[in-house]
C-alpha cells in the first residue's frame, strides 16, 4: 500500500481546506486507500468540545489532532486533516508529534479578503460584529507559512483545478516514498512478483508488500540473484495485459512525463514529435525500438529465458485483476484490498486509439505476447 503519511491542510477559514480534503477522502476511498477525515470543525464539536480558541486552547487542539494522526498512521490509515493551524508553533508541534517524514502539509492559500467574501458559514460576518471572539484573520493572528511549505492556490481556480494541484503534490510525495524498492518482502513471503510495466504492478506491489518490490526485474535476474533452490521453491507470479491496451497505456503515461526523471527525459527526447498515438505507432513502433525503453519491451521478455515457456507459477490477467489479485493474496495469506494507483484518468477504452493499420502493426510487433497470453483486439 501507499506509504502512510498524514496529509494536513491548513489555512484561513473558508480558504478551501474542507472542500479539498473531502474530495481527497472520496478519491482515496474510491481507490480502496484506507484513510480518515479529521475535520477540525467536527473535532471541535466532539473530541475537543472542552477547548476554546485561546493560545492554549488552539495548541491543545493541534496536539490532540496530531496524536490522533499518529495513532491512525500506526494502524495503516492515512489521516486527512483540515484545520486552520494558524501559527508556526502549531505546525512545528504537529511535526514534532507526527514526525517530519510522516507528514505532508498543504497550505490552502487564499487572500483574507476573498475568504471573507466567500464566508460559506457566515463566520466572518459574526466575527466582525463581535459575536465570535478570537477569530483567525479578524481578531486573531494567522502566520503566513514560509516559502518551503507546499501550497495550493484556491483564489482564482476552480475546485477541480485546485484538487488536481493537490494530486500533483501528493504524487510527488508518493514518488519520494517510491524510493523504497526492496526484495525483502518477497523473501519474507517466499514469493517473486515479476512486475511487467503497465500491468497494474504498482498497485499490486503496494497493496501486497507496501513497497515497489524490485521494479521491473526480469525473471532471469531473480534466478541469478536468488540461486536455484530459493528460485524453485518460491511462488512466482506476474500480471500480463492485452498488448494493444498496454501500448496505449505506456504511450499516454510517458507523454505525461511518466513517474520519474528518467521517464521524463526519455519522453522529451523520444516522444516529442508524436502528438498522437497513431503517428507514434506508425513511425516509432517496430521490433527494434520497442526494446529501447522498459515500458514497451514485450511481456514475454520478463518471463521467459532463452525461448523457454514463462518461468512463473501463476499468470494473472490485468483484465481480471480483482479476481486474480485475490487469488494471489489468498495464496500468500495476505489480507489487503487491491488499491488502484498510477491511473491515467483521461484514457479511454484502447480500441478508440486504433485503426486497421495500427492494429496490424501492433499485431506483428507483439506477435509472441499475443499468442503466448492468448489476446485479441477487442473492437467493442
Ligand atoms: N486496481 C487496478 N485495477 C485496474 N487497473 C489498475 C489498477 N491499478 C492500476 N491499474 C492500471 O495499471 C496501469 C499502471 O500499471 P503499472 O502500475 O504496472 O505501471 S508502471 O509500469 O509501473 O508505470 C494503469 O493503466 P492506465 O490507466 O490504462 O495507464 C492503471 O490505471
Ligand atoms: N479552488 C477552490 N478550492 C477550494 N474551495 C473553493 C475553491 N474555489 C471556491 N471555493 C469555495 O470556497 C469555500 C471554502 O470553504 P471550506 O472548504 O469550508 O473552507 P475551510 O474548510 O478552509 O474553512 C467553499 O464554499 C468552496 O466551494
Amino acid at each position: 500500500m501507499v506509504k502512510v503519511k498524514a496529509i494536513w491542510f491548513f489555512g484561513l477559514s473558508a480558504s478551501g481546506k474542507s472542500t479539498v480534503s473531502k474530495k481527497l477522502f472520496e478519491d482515496f476511498t474510491k481507490n480502496n486507500i484506507k484513510c480518515a477525515l479529521l475535520d477540525a470543525d467536527e473535532i471541535r464539536n466532539g473530541l475537543n468540545k472542552d477547548l476554546g480558541f485561546s493560545i492554549e486552547g488552539r495548541q491543545e487542539n493541534i496536539r490532540r489532532i496530531a496524536e490522533l494522526c499518529k495513532l491512525l498512521i500506526s494502524n495503516n490509515i492515512i489521516p486527512i486533516v483540515s484545520a486552520i493551524t494558524p501559527l508556526h508553533i502549531h505546525r512545528d508541534l504537529a511535526i514534532q508529534i507526527i514526525g517530519k517524514d510522516n507528514l505532508v502539509f498543504i497550505y490552502t492559500k487564499c487572500p483574507l479578503i476573498i475568504c471573507q467574501a466567500r464566508d460559506p458559514k457566515g463566520l466572518y460576518k459574526k466575527a466582525k460584529a463581535g459575536e465570535i471572539k478570537n477569530f483567525t484573520g479578524i481578531s486573531d493572528v494567522f502566520e503566513e507559512p514560509n516559502e518551503t511549505i507546499q501550497f495550493v492556490e484556491t483564489q482564482s481556480k476552480a475546485i477541480e483545478e485546485t484538487f488536481r494541484d493537490v494530486q500533483a503534490i501528493l504524487k510527488k510525495e508518493f514518488t519520494k516514498s517510491n524510493s523504497n524498492y526492496s526484495i525483502a518482502p518477497y523473501i519474507k513471503h517466499q514469493c517473486l512478483f515479476v512486475h511487467i510495466p503497465k500491468s497494474g504492478g504498482i498497485s499490486i506491489n503496494r497493496s501486497l508488500f507496501c513497497n515497489l518490490g524490485t521494479g521491473h526485474t526480469p525473471i532471469w535476474q531473480f534466478q541469478k540473484q536468488l540461486g536455484e533452490q530459493a528460485f524453485n521453491n518460491f511462488f512466482k507470479f506476474t500480471f500480463v495485459r492485452n498488448p494493444w491496451d498496454r501500448l496505449v497505456s505506456a504511450f499516454l503515461f510517458l507523454k505525461k512525463g511518466g513517474l520519474n526523471e528518467a521517464d521524463k527525459l526519455w519522453s522529451e527526447n523520444n516522444l516529442k514529435d508524436y502528438h498522437d498515438f497513431e503517428s507514434f505507432v506508425k513511425n516509432w513502433v517496430n521490433e527494434k525500438n520497442i526494446f529501447s525503453y522498459v515500458h514497451f519491451i514485450p511481456q514475454h521478455y520478463f518471463l521467459c529465458v532463452n525461448g523457454s515457456k514463462p518461468l512463473v507459477d501463476f499468470i494473472g490477467k490485468y483484465e481480471n485483476i480483482e479476481i486474480d489479485f485475490k487469488y494471489v493474496a489468498d495464496k500468500l495469506n495476505i489480507k489487503a484490498p487491491l488499491q488502484k494507483l498510477n491511473v491515467n484518468e483521461t484514457k479511454n477504452h484502447y480500441s478508440n486509439y486504433y485503426n486497421e493499420e495500427t492494429i496490424s502493426i501492433v499485431k506483428d510487433v507483439y506477435k509472441r505476447d499475443i499468442e503466448l497470453f492468448d489476446y485479441s483486439f477487442d473492437y467493442s
